[in-house]
């Protein structure tokens, strides 16, 4: 961690100090701390690698994602090690008709579900690069502290606190155990909640890149029912965008934040409610996103006008239909 928070650091001043000096620097305000904050440079380049999405997609969520396996790993090493203390022979799984056998896995159902969450999110940032380009991060953010700090240091070390929760408590001999009724009902609030999530997102960026003419079909794994609209319907704005109302978008006008705040509350419900700590990440998201709805109203308001007030009249709830 501390490396990462050294490396933000350095890599943000030294991206200030390039866009100042070869002139790339835009939208600067004149106030060092402020520009510092938010960057200077759009879209840094080495090459052809974007450096803010490769920092925005391929660095923290795979970090996330071994930060969860190690602790798996490390979770079964412990409780392996206390089966043979007791005397107990380590309980052995033939597969493949007893070709084969293996030791069975001794990690807890709480921190599977942590690196099956971990995974997910990591796959689908992978699988889904191509409708990444196109989000607000990437087209408007300038590559500054607020991101690089953050992708580099606060998403894989803050995120996995569920993760390190779960795993202290098997170290110091009280595992974190639920009924089997608990554990299931979680599980399955994480992926219909992931079903929701990769499918609002690529049922909205998709319709996109289909109207611009830049949709490809991609094989990656998995390629969810319903991720693709055959005939969306739309509020078509004077500006010329259309405003997507099909697919799950007919029913709020941010499906894929109300899923991903599911997801995130699930990571802390799966810990139990001994601590607050693995609750961080869900309170941090939200208040996160509530910035980004009231960001993206105005944005919205100000660019479509009163054809974004049709779109709020077809679709008028926000996060959950027919209350909020
Ligand atoms: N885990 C994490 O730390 C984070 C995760 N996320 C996740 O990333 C995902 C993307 O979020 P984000 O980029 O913030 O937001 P959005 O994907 O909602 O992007 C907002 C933009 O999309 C366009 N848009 C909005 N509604 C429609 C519509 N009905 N039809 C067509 N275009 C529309 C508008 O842009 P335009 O000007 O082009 O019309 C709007 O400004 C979400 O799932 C979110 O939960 C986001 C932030 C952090
Ligand atoms: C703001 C930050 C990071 C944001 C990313 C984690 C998300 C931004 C856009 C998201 C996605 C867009 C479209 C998708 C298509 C779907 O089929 C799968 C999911 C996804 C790739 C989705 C994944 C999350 C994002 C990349 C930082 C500052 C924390």
């Amino acid at each position: 961690m501390s490396v990462a928070m050294i490396w933000g650091i350095i890599v943000t001043i030294g991206c200030y100090v390039v866009g100042r000096v070869t002139g790339r620097d835009h939208r600067m305000s004149g106030s060092i701390p402020y520009d510092l904050f938010m960057g200077a440079i759009l879209n840094p380049r080495i090459g052809n690698v974007d450096l803010k999405m490769w920092n925005e997609i391929r660095i923290p969520w795979k970090l996330l994602f071994f930060v969860s396996l190690s602790a798996a790993v490390k979770d079964h090493e412990i409780n392996m090690a206390r089966e043979l203390q007791a005397g107990l022979t380590p309980q052995v799984w033939p597969l493949f008709g007893g070709m084969i056998e293996m030791n069975a896995i001794k990690t807890s159902a709480p921190l599977l579900f942590m690196l099956l969450a971990h995974l997910l999110y990591v796959n689908a940032c992978m699988k889904g690069e191509e409708c990444i380009p196109t989000t607000w991060d990437i087209f408007y953010e300038k590559w500054g502290f607020m991101l690089i700090f953050w992708n580099f240091a606060g998403v894989p070390f803050s995120y996995c606190y569920s993760t390190l929760y779960l795993l202290n408590r098997s170290l110091a001999n009280e595992p974190i155990q639920h009924s089997k009724f608990y554990t299931t009902f979680l599980f399955v609030t994480l992926l219909l909640a992931y079903y929701v999530w990769d499918t609002a997102n690529s049922q909205k960026n998709r319709f996109r890149m289909q109207q611009r003419g830049t949709f490809v079909e991609r094989k990656t794994f998995p390629q969810l029912p319903w991720g693709t609209l055959k005939k969306p319907t739309y509020v078509q704005t004077k500006h010329g965008n259309k405003l997507l109302t099909g697919g799950h978008w007919r029913f709020v006008r941010k499906p894929h934040y109300t899923a991903d705040l599911l997801m995130a509350l699930s990571w802390g419900l799966i810990t139990g409610f001994d601590s607050l700590i693995p609750y961080f990440y869900v309170v941090f998201f939200t208040t996160v996103l509530v910035h980004r709805v009231g960001r993206d109203e105005i944005h919205c308001q100000s660019k479509y006008g009163a054809d974004f007030d049709e779109y709020c009249r077809q679709v008028p709830y926000m996060f959950i239909p027919f209350i909020f």
